[in-house]
């Protein structure tokens, strides 16, 4: 298959998450959680980890999302852990955002958005990213995005307590994070920001935290990942009270799912909780 007809992302989350629904589970192998699990906190615990966490849930949610960091701690071979585990995803169907949270200036932004190539050695669907450096900075990623089939997740409104620092700050009429939405927004053109065949491949991250939505998400006609479950605080009844019934919200849960493990059946219980109470 070439790569100009791969299906956008957008669509192919949409089916997923029409599948096995909205969840996604975030694939963190904290230090604690390691140690937690019974296995070492070394390069023998992470791989054991990280297949435990792909065996028992990558049949079941639309969505894993491994955390870069953890993997790079344990330098070229921690990525050559994660780089099996994202192939291993895939294969199982579901699909891999890669929380790396990337930016930097145009070219080198190039750079980072082949993650999202056919034939990178770690090929994933999407990718998260820092706007840090501004709109344009992240112009030529969105172009690979959409040339490649992936999608991307732009921080707008994230979930850790002093996020409003910056993301509240005004730029002309705007805050900072609504500039990021608009931004992403324009990048969707044609998309729409409910679930269905043409759910925007361009997304937003708005965490389950806040105490009220303070950027107006008409315009984005894409997806909302949504973290902050569970370990931070927000709830399903957060989710419906920022973002109501009808937008296309992928709440992304690590620590609350993860402890229940290594057992295969309790991971998977775990994460069935989360999706039946989203369901409800
Ligand atoms: O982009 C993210 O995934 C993200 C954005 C954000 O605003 N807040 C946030 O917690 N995250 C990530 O989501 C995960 C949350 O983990 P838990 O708090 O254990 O569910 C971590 O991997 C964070 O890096």
């Amino acid at each position: 298959m070439t790569a100009d007809r791969v299906e956008p992302f957008g669509a192919r989350l949409a089916q997923r998450v029409g599948e096995r629904g909205p969840l996604c589970v975030g694939i963190d192998p904290h230090r604690e959680l390691l140690t937690g699990w019974g296995v070492g906190d070394d390069l023998d615990g992470l791989r054991r980890f990280t297949d435990a966490v792909v065996d028992a849930l990558a049949g079941t949610v639309a969505v894993l999302k491994p955390q870069m960091a953890f993997y790079e701690r344990f330098g070229a071979r921690g990525i050559a852990v994660l780089e099996e585990a994202v192939a291993a995803v895939r294969a199982a169907g579901c699909l891999v955002l890669l929380d790396a949270k990337r930016g930097d200036i145009g070219s080198t932004m190039a750079a980072y958005a082949d993650y999202l190539r056919a034939g990178h050695p770690m090929q994933v669907d999407a990718m998260t990213v820092s706007p840090y450096l501004g709109p344009e900075s992240l112009a030529p990623a969105a172009r690979t995005a959409k040339d490649a089939g992936g999608g991307l997740f732009v921080l707008a409104r994230t979930s850790n307590p002093d996020a409003g620092t910056f993301q509240h700050a005004r730029v002309g009429e705007r805050s900072v994070a609504q500039a990021v939405v608009d931004t992403v927004g324009g990048w969707n053109d044609g998309g729409v920001g409910s679930w269905g065949s043409s759910t925007g491949s361009f997304g937003v991250v708005v965490g389950a935290t806040l105490a009220d939505l303070d950027v107006d998400l008409d315009g984005l006609r894409g997806p909302i990942l949504a973290p902050g479950l569970g370990a931070q605080g927000g709830s399903v009844a957060d989710l419906r009270r920022l973002f109501g019934p009808d937008r296309a919200v992928v709440p992304t849960v690590s620590r609350d799912v993860l402890a229940a493990g290594p057992d295969a059946t309790a991971l998977r219980a775990a994460a069935d909780r989360w999706t039946a109470e989203l369901a409800g």
